[in-house]
C-alpha cells in the first residue's frame, strides 16, 4: 500500500479523535492548529478553513490545495493525511512542522538573512520539491520563504498549495498556463504578462527570489507597492546576489535562476546538479546552529491551551499571554507586508488609482535593479489601464 494509502488509513476522519491545542498560524482563510490524534497520542497539524469565508474563487483554491495535498508523495512536500468537513470548517490533517515557516525563524533569529550553509541545505530540500512537482507536471506558482517549513530536527518541507496549478488540468498537458497569479515580489516576468504564458521555471525565479530573501532576509523591492514591483520586474535587469560574503557558486546559482527568458532557466533538475548544492551539509551540521537559536520552537505563537472539558471538535479559544499576544501582533504586522502582496486585481485597481511613482523614496539596496527606467513614468499612469499601456510600450 502507497504511503498516502498508510496514512489515509491510519488517521480517521472522525473530528472527535483529534484534539486541538494550540494556533501556530494563521493564513488569509485558514487558522493552523497543532494537534493531538488521540488513537496514537501523536502530534499533528490541523488547518482548519472556514468555508463560509470562501467566496467561490476561494473555494476553487480551497479544493486544488487539498486535492494536490493529498496526492503529493515527497519527503520535501506538506502532505494532507487526511481531510474532512467540521460543521463550517474545512479541516485538513497534516504532519506538524514545529518551528514554522522559514520567514519565522528568519525574522525571529536572523532577521537580515540566514547564513550561506543554512541556505544552501533548505534550498536543496526546497528544489527536491519542486523538482517532484514539476516531474508531474505541477507549478507551484507561489514559492518563497512563508511558504518553506521547518521542524525541530531540520526536515524542510513546502507547502501551501492554494495558487498551485496542473499543467495537464484540461485532459491534454497544456504548454503553458496564463493566469496572472502569485506574490508580486517573487513573481515571474511572464507570469506579469498573462499573453505569454507560462511553466514550471516561472517557480525557479521565485526559487531565486527565495534564495535573496533568505541571504538578506527580505525579498528584493520589497520596499515598494505591487505596481511599482510589477513594473520594475518587468523593466528593469534582473536582481543579483552581491555581497561579499556569499561564496561564488550561491551567486552563480541565483544569477542562473533569475533570468528573464525562462527558457534560458535550468529546470529544478539541473539546477539541482549545480556545485552550489554540492555543499550542502545534512541538517545536524547546517541547521544546528539555527534551531539551537530557534529553542524553545517559534511555534506556538498561542500559548499551549488544553481543553479537557471541552469537546476536540471545538475550536480553542483564542486567549494569549503578555509576550505571545505581542509576537502575535508583531508577526501579523510583518505578514501584513508579505500578504499584502498577494495578488488581487480589486486591491491593484484600488492602488492604481492613487498611485504616484516617486523615484526619490527609491530606497538604496545593493541587490535591487540598476537605473530604473520605471521613474520615467512617474505621475505615467493612475488606473489599470493606463499601467497596462505602460506595460505594453515599454515590454
Ligand atoms: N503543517 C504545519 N505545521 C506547523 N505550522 C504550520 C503548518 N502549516 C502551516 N503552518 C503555519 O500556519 C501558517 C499559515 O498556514 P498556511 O500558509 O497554510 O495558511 P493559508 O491560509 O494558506 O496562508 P496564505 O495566507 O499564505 O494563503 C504558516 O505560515 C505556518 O506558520
Amino acid at each position: 500500500m502507497s504511503k498516502m494509502g498508510e496514512s489515509q488509513r491510519i488517521y480517521s476522519a472522525n473530528p472527535a479523535d483529534y484534539k486541538l491545542l494550540e494556533e501556530v498560524g494563521n493564513g488569509a482563510s485558514a487558522t493552523v492548529y497543532r494537534a493531538i490524534f488521540l488513537p496514537r497520542n501523536n502530534v499533528v497539524a490541523v488547518k482548519c478553513l472556514d468555508l463560509d469565508r470562501c467566496n467561490n474563487g476561494n473555494l476553487e483554491s480551497v479544493r486544488r490545495e487539498t486535492q494536490t495535498m493529498a496526492w503529493v508523495d515527497h519527503p520535501n512536500l506538506v502532505r494532507a493525511y487526511c481531510s474532512f468537513v467540521v460543521g463550517r470548517n474545512l479541516w485538513v490533517v497534516m504532519p506538524f512542522m514545529s518551528v514554522g515557516s522559514c520567514f519565522h525563524a528568519m525574522k525571529k533569529a536572523h532577521p537580515d538573512g540566514l547564513e550561506e550553509m543554512e541556505i544552501c541545505f533548505i534550498l536543496k530540500e526546497t528544489l527536491r520539491a519542486l523538482d517532484y512537482l514539476h516531474r508531474q507536471g505541477h507549478i507551484h506558482r507561489d514559492v518563497k520563504a512563508g511558504n518553506i517549513l521547518l521542524d525541530n530536527i531540520g526536515s524542510v518541507k513546502l507547502s501551501d498549495f492554494g495558487v498551485s496549478a496542473c499543467m495537464f488540468d484540461s485532459g491534454d498537458r497544456q504548454r503553458c498556463r496564463n493566469t496572472f497569479t502569485g506574490t508580486p515580489c517573487w513573481m515571474a516576468p511572464e507570469v506579469m504578462q498573462a499573453e505569454t504564458g507560462y511553466d514550471s521555471k516561472a517557480d525557479i525565479w521565485s526559487f531565486g527570489i527565495t534564495a535573496l530573501e533568505l541571504a538578506h532576509g527580505h525579498p528584493p523591492l520589497s520596499q515598494y507597492p505591487p505596481l511599482k514591483v510589477l513594473l520594475m520586474t518587468l523593466q528593469n535587469e534582473p536582481p543579483r546576489l552581491g555581497d561579499k560574503k556569499f561564496s561564488k557558486s550561491f551567486k552563480e546559482m541565483v544569477a542562473m535562476c533569475l533570468v528573464k527568458d525562462p527558457k534560458k532557466r535550468p529546470t529544478a533538475e539541473k539546477l539541482l546538479k549545480h556545485s552550489f548544492f554540492k555543499n550542502a551539509k545534512p541538517p545536524e551540521l547546517s541547521l544546528k546552529k539555527l534551531l539551537a537559536e530557534l529553542q524553545p520552537p517559534l511555534n506556538p505563537v498561542k500559548p499551549l491551551q488544553v481543553q479537557d472539558d471541552e469537546s476536540a471538535q471545538q475550536l480553542p479559544a483564542k486567549t494569549a499571554s503578555l509576550p505571545a499576544e505581542q509576537e502575535e501582533i508583531s508577526t501579523s504586522m510583518y505578514q501584513k507586508g508579505i500578504s499584502a502582496w498577494n495578488f488581487d486585481i480589486e486591491d491593484l485597481k484600488a492602488q492604481a488609482s492613487t498611485l504616484v511613482i516617486d523615484s526619490d523614496a527609491d530606497a538604496d539596496d545593493d541587490e535591487t535593479m540598476q537605473s530604473s527606467p520605471v521613474d520615467n513614468c512617474r505621475d505615467g499612469f493612475t488606473t489599470v489601464e493606463q499601467f497596462k499601456q505602460v506595460l505594453q510600450m515599454n515590454c
